[in-house]
């Protein structure tokens, strides 16, 4: 199994060497040169199995001999044995044909950890092979920082620094990554959006002198390893509702674009999914992409779903390397454009594109109204994100079931939630002292040069 960048020319790599690679050094991102295919029968014999074994039969074919077959079981194991739910990711039914998958019962209360905890696991176990120390710099809107303080802080061989935009991530998430006490994690609190942290990071990537000297990693859903794990959760939803031998959509709040691309993979795989739907909050730029064929940028406006505050939705790249029949330099064309502001997409590139996802946009109001309406009819209570997700899903029911992806925990957006249902969610019991603990985290330019010398100036004490 190898990896080749989406811009064609970085080296082709293994599954290993792509994870702890991060971005390619041509500012492209690794994808599998081909997709491995599951059979119906071996798609029928996931029904009934527990989590981990569907999550080791599905990633394995990727693997090509990273781990040998009992580590890679043993490194699952540990994944996901903090979860709050046996099922890992439970189904909760919403109306006749519209089921709700549950992505925030992990350590950190969104779909992060699913991924985030499996990559904890493979790294380390990666870097005790070759006695590596490696420096991971990400950038969040809120909970990939949160999920991957969880998974590295205090390992010894990593030193992790979270991007996170100044004043636009939750109260939650903020103390998510501001309250760990390791020495090895460091919360940075930068002026800007989201957009400008993930630039940064991958200026970071982009500059080989600070990458091969810090030994950079990341952890980021550019990382090839953070998409392939969200894989498994289509497959074990989709099988408990009657796959292979029943099709099902799904609608998948979308900011990155990293885990609907997940569903798209598990399609490729052999998965039945009928409709595969991108549902956008008011930073539509993905669902004008769809309809319009242009990908332009306008601004990011700060909405109650802060998670999905994203122009530049770094996996969409991915997307548009098969669409453009995996033409390396017509992508490496298309990000140039996107520097000064959009792209028109090519006639083909779009039919592609519409014949693999529909899409949906989810204004401020109808989150909220969402929020209170669900509440109402099921007693469930919806993250922001969820309710983005529930809203557009309601507007592509069809004949196959509808799984909405619920992708963090309500009590992360307590405000928000509040003020759609007059009632604020509680947290777990075992983050209740979340607003006793002390903070610690740094306030920082959007300023390569100043991160950069902040970054080596810690890792060197
Ligand atoms: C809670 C939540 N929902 C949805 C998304 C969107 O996921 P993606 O970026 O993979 O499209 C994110 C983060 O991006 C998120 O944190
Ligand atoms: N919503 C994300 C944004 C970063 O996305 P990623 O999947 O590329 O890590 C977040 O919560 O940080």
């Amino acid at each position: 199994m190898r990896y080749i960048s989406t811009r064609g020319q970085a080296p082709v790599l293994s599954f290993g060497e792509a994870m702890m690679t991060g971005l390619a050094r041509d500012g492209g991102l690794y994808v599998p040169e081909t997709v491995p295919v599951m059979s119906q029968a071996d798609i029928a014999a996931l029904a009934g199995l527990p989590y981990e074994e569907i999550a080791f039969r599905v990633m394995w074919p990727f693997l090509g001999g990273t781990f040998s077959e009992t580590e890679f079981h043993g490194l699952i194991a540990k994944a996901y044995a903090g979860f709050g739910h046996a099922a890992r990711a439970p189904l909760v039914q919403l109306g006749p044909n519209h089921f709700l998958l549950e992505l925030f019962h992990g350590p950190t209360l969104a779909f992060k950890d699913f991924a985030m905890q499996l990559i904890g696991q493979m790294m380390q176990a990666a870097l005790a092979k070759t006695g590596e120390r490696i420096t991971i710099v990400g950038a969040t809107s809120g909970d990939t920082g949160s999920a991957a303080m969880e998974a590295f802080r205090g390992l010894a061989n990593v030193d992790l620094f979270i991007l996170f935009p100044h004043g636009r991530v939750s109260d939650v998430q903020r103390r998510q990554m501001t309250t760990p006490a390791e020495a090895n994690v460091h919360a940075l609190a930068m002026d800007g959006d989201f957009d400008d942290c993930q630039a940064r990071v991958k200026d970071m990537f982009n500059d080989f002198a600070f990458r091969d000297g810090v030994r950079l990693a990341g952890v980021n859903s550019i990382n090839w390893a953070r998409v392939l794990a969200q894989v498994v959760y289509y497959f074990s939803s989709a099988v408990s509702l009657g796959a292979p031998h029943r099709a099902v959509s799904f609608t998948v709040p979308t900011g990155n674009f990293g885990d609907i691309f997940a569903g798209y993979i598990a399609r490729k795989m052999g998965l039945p999914i009928d409709t595969l739907v991108i549902a956008t909050n008011q930073n539509d730029i993905l669902d004008r992409a769809m309809t319009s064929g242009a990908y332009v940028m306008d601004g990011v406006k700060p909405s109650i779903s802060p998670s999905m505050d994203i122009q530049v939705s770094s996996n969409f790249e991915r997307a548009l390397f098969d669409a453009y029949g995996r033409d390396g330099a017509a992508i490496s064309a298309l990000m140039a454009e996107l520097k000064s502001g959009g792209f028109t997409i090519s006639q083909g590139a779009v039919q592609m594109l519409r014949d693999t996802f529909a899409s949906g946009r989810c204004s401020e109001e109808e989150t909220l109204a969402t929020i209170r309406a669900q509440f109402a009819a099921t007693g469930e209570i919806l993250c922001p994100h969820g309710a983005v997700g529930v809203k557009v899903a309601e507007e592509h029911l069809g004949a196959a079931p509808m799984i909405t992806l619920a992708t963090a925990h309500p009590a992360k957006f307590p405000d928000a939630v509040e003020r759609a249902m007059g009632a604020r969610p509680a947290l777990p019991p075992r983050m209740a002292d979340l607003f006793d603990r002390p903070e610690r985290q740094t306030r920082v330019p959007n300023d390569l040069d100043a991160l950069q010398t902040l970054i080596r100036e810690r890792i060197a004490r």
